[in-house]
């Protein structure tokens, strides 16, 4: 009879899981408080700005590269290589380790089973807030910035060990520019293509992975991570950012890239460029970028009435401040309480019922994103994705629905018919799939199959990565997390099913090989929860530090330029229901909990009933223009 799981010591009443994890977080991995290496360089001093750098930079004023795009992820648990530099490791009894594939099919099968409470939006935008947090630069979309960054010369050389071939534990084009000496900083300093793995100093010390956008959740993938790109993206009139208009609706502007980011018939087809090179990845993510983008714009409209004296950086950089707010405050209350339980998260410290302000920035806290929160926890909701996106239409009837694997990196759909509208009503009435450990083959057997028969393994992706980045195993992160170590296969089972132990046993030779994605994808959750206890340690570590290392964060009045408490009243009515309102094309009515389906204590409302901010508060001095001239919808 299996015995009931015990509750991990950081879960317990009393406990604080901030301590057992060492605060969250004061103790990073001492390498990870060695030489920082850094695609850029960060500013050797810092001005203490009114607004975020669009780089990161400069947030922690004592650690200026802290949370910058082009810096490492951060570890917990020391990194374990083959060869204790760089190669993927291999089981601890020499054997080789089953491959990612063998992993997907045994383990993370496709069973169709739909979420219960939850609808697809809930899904979607976990991705929105992963790709606001980190892409590692090897990793299967990044392409572009990996050689934008890393070889800004087109030059390649490379140290023989580390030559093409040496590790290729992922498919990818093998004439990639990627290798090359560093850019700045570290010259001695090398990477390899599938993974970005570094060294720095003498080339031998454990690789470090180098993410490309800003760890903090500050829409970077609407403003760019760059100064060079948000300059690209900014209109420089009235703080606006740059649009295409059509039928009357602004979209993102072409992408001049589309080749290397678009599938799809050519140049007539729709690709759009915006501050993260995954927008056209699939046309629900899509669909959250245009509405962000479109939301800047309209703020920007309503801050340059009110505030007529404005010029255009003002209006740019009060309307993202205000985006950036608003977008924290849906992901922190809204979003984040339905994965980790409002109570815990407030026992945490990571979410607060208050009014005013929260004043609990920490400069000692590092708010990189970690690679157990990127390459494994947070990849488990991987498994919310549904094989295929409804059609709804605005009495909430979905007269037809697109498989998911056509759709991949073709966003056109969005401006055909009333296709934007039509996949904003279906992520708000299709369910998302439960979070478990069953996997749509839409990405398991069909992922950018680009109109081929079959395509990449998504799971078998993950596990891979996992290893390419030296993550330590699940036995390594249970403990961590406090959790008993597991000394055979039979000790898993105080969070792991006997059947899913025994599949373990046949695939890994060893109860220390189990990959920390792969172990953790099967605990069994935490009541109140949507993961088991070794994932929450780390999803409640990453936001715990996304949010009390982040100086500018909404809630906070020791930022440099806090908010009024009156503006953090009016932030604090904005919700995802009524972003989509707000910002689709023609939706007239939406559900007040936009991540709970319609229901009769959910109703369908009409837009304009929905709470909103009161834009008036950022007015400063002079008469008030009436009302209704700037509050009226688009
Ligand atoms: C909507 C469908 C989605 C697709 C098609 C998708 C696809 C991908 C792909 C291709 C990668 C890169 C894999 C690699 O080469 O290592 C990736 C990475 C990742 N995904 Fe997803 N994903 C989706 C949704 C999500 C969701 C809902 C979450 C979480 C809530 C998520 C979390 C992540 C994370 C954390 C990474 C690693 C990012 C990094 O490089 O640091 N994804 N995903
Ligand atoms: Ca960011």
């Amino acid at each position: 009879r299996p015995r009931p799981p015990p509750v991990a010591t950081y879960l317990q009443p009393g406990h604080n899981f901030l301590q057992a994890t060492g605060y969250g977080g004061a103790e990073l991995h001492p390498l990870a408080a060695g030489p920082r290496p850094e695609c850029v360089a960060a500013p050797a001093a810092c001005t203490n700005n009114k607004y975020r750098t669009l780089d990161g930079s400069c947030n922690n004023l004592r650690r200026p590269s802290w949370g910058m795009a082009g810096t490492r992820y951060a570890r917990l648990v020391p990194a374990k290589y083959a060869d204790g530099i760089h190669a993927p490791p291999v089981s601890v009894t020499g054997q080789p380790l089953p491959s990612g594939r063998a992993i997907s099919v045994v383990l993370f099968p496709d069973v169709d089973i739909k979420d219960k409470r939850w609808t697809l939006l809930t899904m979607q935008w976990g991705q929105i807030i992963t790709h606001d947090m980190s892409m590692a630069m090897g990793n299967t979309q990044a392409k572009p910035y990996a050689t934008e960054c890393c070889s800004p010369d087109g030059s390649v050389a490379l140290p023989p060990e580390r030559a093409p071939g040496v590790c290729y534990p992922i498919l990818i084009p093998r004439n990639d520019p990627v290798f090359a000496p560093h850019r700045q900083g570290c010259m001695n300093f090398v990477r390899s293509t599938t993974d970005a793995m570094q060294g720095c100093g003498s080339g031998y010390e454990p690789a470090e992975q180098l993410s490309t956008v800003t760890s903090y959740l500050d829409l970077s993938l609407v403003y760019g991570s760059s100064q060079a790109l948000s300059d690209m993206l900014r209109e420089f009139r009235g703080g606006r950012m740059v649009v295409e208009v059509r039928r009357g609706r602004e979209y993102p502007p072409a992408n001049p890239n589309r080749t290397e980011v678009c599938d799809g018939e050519g140049p007539g087809e729709a690709c759009y460029l915006a501050g993260d090179v995954r927008v056209n990845q699939n046309p629900q993510l899509t669909l959250l970028q245009v509405m962000l983008l479109r939301e800047h714009n309209r703020v920007a409209g309503i801050l340059a009435h009110l505030n007529p004296h404005w010029d255009d950086e003002t209006l740019f950089q009060e309307a993202r401040r205000i985006c950036i707010a608003q977008y924290q405050f849906i992901s922190y209350h809204e979003w984040l309480p339905l994965f980790l339980g409002g109570d815990n998260l407030r026992r945490h410290g990571i979410l607060y019922k208050a009014q005013g302000h929260i004043n609990d920035y920490r400069e000692e806290v590092e708010p990189s994103v970690l690679q157990g929160h990127a390459t494994a926890a947070f990849r488990y909701f991987h498994s919310l994705i549904a094989g295929q996106l409804d059609l709804v239409q605005e009495h909430r009837n979905s007269y037809g629905a697109l498989r998911f694997s056509d759709t991949l990196n073709r966003p056109a759909v969005l401006e055909q018919g009333d296709g934007l509208d039509d996949l904003g009503r279906g992520l708000t009435t299709q369910p998302e799939q439960a979070s478990d450990q069953w996997f749509t083959s839409e990405i398991t057997d069909f992922l950018f199959r680009s109109g081929r028969p079959f395509g990449l393994d998504l799971r078998a992706i993950d596990v891979q990565r996992g290893r390419d980045h030296g993550l330590a195993s699940y036995n390594d992160y249970r403990q961590f997390c406090g959790l008993k170590r597991a000394h055979s296969f039979h000790d898993f089972q105080d969070q792991i099913s006997p059947e899913n132990i025994e599949k373990l046993a046949s695939l890994y030779p060893h109860p220390d090989d189990v990959d920390f994605t792969v172990g953790g994808s099967l605990e069994r959750h935490v009541p109140g929860t949507e993961a088991g206890p070794t994932f929450n340690c780390l999803l409640m570590e990453q936001f715990y530090r996304t949010r009390v290392g982040d100086r500018y964060f909404f809630e906070s009045g020791n930022s440099p330029y806090p908010f009024t408490p009156e503006q953090l009243d009016e932030i604090r009515k904005y919700s995802l229901a009524r972003l989509i309102c707000e910002n689709s094309d023609n939706i007239q009515a939406m559900q007040p909990q936009a991540l709970n389906f319609p229901a009769h204590d959910n109703p369908l409302t009409p837009c304009d009933q929905l709470p909103s901010p009161d834009y008036r508060a950022w007015q400063e001095a002079g008469p008030a223009p009436h009302y209704s001239s700037y509050l009226g919808r688009k």
